[in-house]
């Protein structure tokens, strides 16, 4: 297991062994004992979700407030997406930042994001089955969401937008300002 720093403090690129023979490969998907050395963090998983998606669907930008705030370990088993995390939390040297980063079946990387974080992703291939795992339980009530084209996030998601085909309630979401002028 590697862990590589990126240009938001406390998010990751994981990047398992692969174990690769004549017969495919075979990988450990996630270890609590190496996750937790390597990122020096003493979380625990509780929660595992999945999710498949055609070409052009976006899910996001997605984040669960107060206690509910989830720490997520992101992958992709089948096709690719293009994942989106944007730090929230107002004293990280890096807020108001996000990272875009390909995750694929065939690169098996893996994205943590810390809680405080808002999440989403944009599906590259025909198909796209992804899979997560986080450390707080859903709570319905507790969710919010920065809309995928804030003025001021300016995300490049890749697909021309007339391709994308987003939720009713993803499309409704509110403004990164909105955001900032509730905290
Ligand atoms: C997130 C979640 C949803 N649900 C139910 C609620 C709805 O009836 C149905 C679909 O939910 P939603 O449209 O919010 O699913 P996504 O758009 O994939 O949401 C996710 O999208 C981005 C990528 C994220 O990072 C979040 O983890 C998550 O919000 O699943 C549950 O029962 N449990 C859950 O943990």
């Amino acid at each position: 297991m590697k862990l590589e720093l990126t240009h938001l403090q406390d998010c990751f690129i994981i990047k398992e062994d692969v174990f690769e023979d004549s017969r495919g490969y075979f990988m450990e998907t996630f270890n609590q004992k190496q996750f937790n050395a390597l990122t020096n963090l003493d979380l625990e998983f509780v929660q595992d979700n999945q999710s498949r998606s055609s070409k052009g669907v976006l899910r996001g930008l997605h984040f669960q407030i107060g206690e509910s705030a989830q720490a997520k370990l992101v992958r992709v088993l089948e096709g690719a997406v293009l994942d989106v995390a944007v730090d929230l939390r107002k004293d990280s040297p890096s807020f108001g930042r996000h990272i875009e980063i390909e995750l694929t079946s065939d690169n098996h990387k893996q994205l943590f994001i810390p809680a405080g974080f808002a999440h989403g992703f944009v599906v590259l291939s025909d198909f796209a089955t992804f899979f997560y795992k986080v450390d707080k339980y859903y709570h319905p009530g507790n969710e919010s969401g920065i809309v995928y084209n804030d003025i001021d996030l300016n995300i490049d998601w890749k697909i021309p937008v007339h391709n994308l085909k987003l939720s009713e309630k993803d499309k409704s979401l509110g403004t990164f300002k909105d955001l900032l002028n509730s905290m």
